[in-house]
């Protein structure tokens, strides 16, 4: 009778690297030799709209690229298809090989979907005499490692990231290198197909995606130079820090030596993360709970024309057309386009948020509900609401020549282009008026809440 094998199980999520992947040397170092998977989770697949999704398309290429290096390691990456309960489930029961599975390593994931979902398959492996390990790796500071005197969370960011910048020592940078550990894979020797787009229910996306690379010298340009949309002087390394093709410290550690202000971006980052571990009730309503008394106006047809990009308003359908071509927007417009949306049109932040989080490449669910909080006001640290971005003044100041507006709105100054939806000084006091009655308790006047619409 052939002998079971007792292996360890590396579960790659947001992680999809082999190079300073904290979990991943973690299990690598552990008593059993490792077999890294990946799930295809139905409970987020069945939630796309998009039968193309680009995410999905980039995941895919990327499992590919690991399984061929994994292979060439004598390994291999067994990608299964389901609910992560379920796979674990079959597992547990019978691996593959006439494995047994004893340990499962991850790195922590802090949405409150994955916070669930790592704690069933927890209680699953329990039961089933096997532990589940967690690691820090997505971030640099993580839940309550930066905490104010009176032990606790920040909830304005500058405070925040002086703690955060104090507390910062080498060994929260430092590499983990797990090449010279490649010897404690397991010998894989046979390996479920890596299932194609068309078994998963998508289509492949013509998109292309950014690469990983850290243009240093465009970089140190950063500070002076990032909020101007048309110089793509921003790193294009969302997408690489949401999937964890890129390590979060080596970034930051590069950040470190190029300039400041780009460090400051990813303390932004593990600010929000700290936020939604924290209050969690942010996923579906405002951080300040009084501004939930903010009476949104359902118009499903202006939000369909700020989706499409046909406002009249030159840097907003710029924006959103950019978002809708590329999966991308530059953080500047991003601002402008979702300021419009809450304060010109009064319409609900979670419906914008909703929006993104379909079409970023770089969504992610901390720092996209963080700063569509911010930008509708009700967020932690938000600006008051009474201050309202004026989106002329901002294309005047950020695309002073409207390079970037021509990119992306060609038709801008012909007779195809609309007529902006609102006016933006009428629209500025009818949303201080609107915000104002609110917050105060009062139930503000409905007829002046439509009253710019027809
Ligand atoms: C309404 C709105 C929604 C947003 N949604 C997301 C989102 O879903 N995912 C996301 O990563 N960022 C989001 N941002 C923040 C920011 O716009 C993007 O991180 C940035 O534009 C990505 O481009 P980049 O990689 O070139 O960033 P860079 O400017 O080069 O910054 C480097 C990295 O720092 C992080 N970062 C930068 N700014 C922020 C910020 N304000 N908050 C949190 N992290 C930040 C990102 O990981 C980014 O890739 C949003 C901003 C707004 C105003």
């Amino acid at each position: 009778m052939v002998e079971e094998v007792s292996v360890s199980l590396f579960w790659f999520r947001r992680d999809l690297r082999l190079e300073d992947n904290r979990g991943l040397e973690a299990a690598l170092r552990g008593p059993h030799p490792v077999i890294p998977i990946f799930i295809f989770d139905r409970n987020i697949l069945d939630k796309l709209e998009d039968r193309r999704d680009r995410r999905v398309t980039f995941i895919h290429r990327t499992l590919s690229g690991l399984k061929e290096k994994l292979r060439s390691w004598g390994s291999d990456l067994w990608v299964f298809e389901g609910t992560p309960i379920e796979v674990f489930g079959r597992l547990s029961a019978a691996a593959p090989e006439r494995v047994r599975v004893r340990a499962v390593y991850t790195n922590r994931d802090y949405e409150p979907y994955a916070v669930r979902r790592d704690a069933g398959v927890a209680e699953l492996l329990t039961a089933s005499g096997a532990t589940f390990e967690s690691f820090k790796d997505q971030c640099v500071f993580e839940r309550n490692q930066i905490l104010n005197q009176s032990g606790s969370p920040y909830t304005v960011f500058t405070p925040y990231k002086r703690k955060w910048l104090a507390s910062l020592t080498e060994a929260d940078l430092a590499l983990c290198a797990v090449q010279p550990l490649r010897h404690r894979f397991h010998r894989v020797t046979t390996s479920p197909p890596l299932p194609s787009l068309a078994d998963l229910g998508f289509e492949a996306s013509e998109s292309s995606f950014p690469g990983t690379a850290l243009h240093r010298d465009t970089l140190r340009r950063y500070g002076e130079e990032r909020d101007f949309p048309a110089r793509d002087i921003t790193s294009r390394l969302g997408l690489h820090l949401r999937f964890g093709t890129l390590s979060v410290r080596d970034v930051a550690r590069q950040a470190r030596d190029i300039d400041p202000v780009f460090l400051s971006q990813i303390v932004w980052r593990d600010f929000f993360m700290q936020i939604l571990h924290h209050f969690p009730h942010v996923v579906k309503g405002a951080f300040r709970r009084d501004y939930d008394r903010i009476p949104w106006r359902r118009d499903e047809k202006a939000f369909a024309r700020w989706c499409a990009g046909n406002t009249g308003v030159p840097i907003v359908d710029a924006g959103m057309r950019e978002l809708d071509r590329t999966g991308y927007m530059h953080n500047r417009v991003r601002m402008i386009v979702a300021s419009f949306l809450c304060k010109h049109l009064l319409i609900d932040w979670r419906w914008g948020e909703r929006h993104f989080a379909q079409r970023l490449l770089d969504y992610d669910l901390a720092a996209n509900n963080g700063n569509w909080q911010w930008a509708a006001g009700c967020g932690c640290d938000a600006a008051p609401y009474f201050r309202v971005f004026n989106p002329w003044l901002q294309a005047k100041k950020f695309d002073p020549d409207g390079t970037y507006v021509r990119r992306w709105v060609p038709e801008l100054g012909s007779g195809d282009y609309p007529a902006p939806m609102v006016d933006h000084k009428l629209a500025r006091q009818r949303a201080i008026s609107v915000y104002k009655a609110a917050l105060d308790g009062s139930t503000p006047d409905p007829r002046e809440r439509d009253s710019l619409f027809d």
